[in-house]
């Protein structure tokens, strides 16, 4: 299982110092929504700049104009975007065509959607790469990522899942089982005292047996 780290709700200066910190220990880094709203995508530039190689994730959380804010993005320097499942068709099929002409990524956020039958049609409209979300909000209000949102996506075969939403060194456990691609943790890296060693701690638990050294 990869762990993904969200840089969200950070200033500029110190996304850059936990990327690098933490570039070692993670398998990705994800530019946060609220980091790309606040600062565009100057700071997707940048890391790119400073870290040529990360897998570096956009979330973009694309809802419209799939084909020109995806390019915005992956143009900028990230190797996958987001985009929402509730998003029009249209959208999420131009987001996943700029992404396969860049040689690229899409995800597909799940963030608000509770009908099977909407990640079927997403599926059967090509998407291969789908994202669990509990958003703050929603875990504010007590919800969490738990067993029932991977109701959403059990019967496919052969797609990416991704899980995220207050997930940490104690709830990660409830994923270890479950056929995940990447876990997304923000928070409880990221708002950590020590951010590296908790990225550690989480990322021993990703390691099946036959990934550990
Ligand atoms: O996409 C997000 C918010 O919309 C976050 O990046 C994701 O939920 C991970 O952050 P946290 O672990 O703090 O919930």
């Amino acid at each position: 299982m990869k762990l993904q780290v969200a840089l969200d709700r950070l200033e500029w200066s110190e996304c850059l110092r936990l990327i690098e910190q933490l570039q070692d220990t993670v398998d990705l880094v994800e530019i946060g929504t609220g980091v790309i709203k606040e600062y565009g995508m100057a700071i997707v530039r940048e890391v790119r700049e400073a870290f040529p190689v990360l897998p570096l994730v956009a979330d973009m959380k694309i809802c419209d104009a799939g084909r020109y804010e995806a390019e915005q993005a992956l143009l900028a320097g990230a190797d996958a975007v987001t985009v929402m499942g509730f998003a029009p068709l249209s959208t999420i099929r131009d987001v996943h065509a700029v992404a396969g002409r860049l040689g690229k990524q899409a995800i597909v956020d799940l963030l608000g959607i509770t009908d099977r039958s909407r990640v079927n049609q997403l599926a059967e409209a090509g998407c291969s790469h789908f994202c669990l979300h509990v958003g703050l909000d929603d875990q504010s209000a007590g919800h969490q990522a738990d067993q029932r949102l991977f109701e959403l996506v059990q019967p496919l075969a052969h797609v990416k899942i991704s899980v995220a939403g207050g997930i940490n060194e104690q709830t990660i456990d409830r994923f270890l089982l479950q056929s995940v691609h990447t876990v997304i943790v923000g928070s409880a890296i990221t708002g950590s005292k020590l951010p590296k060693q908790a990225a550690e701690q989480i990322r021993s638990k990703c390691q099946s047996p036959s990934e550990s050294g």
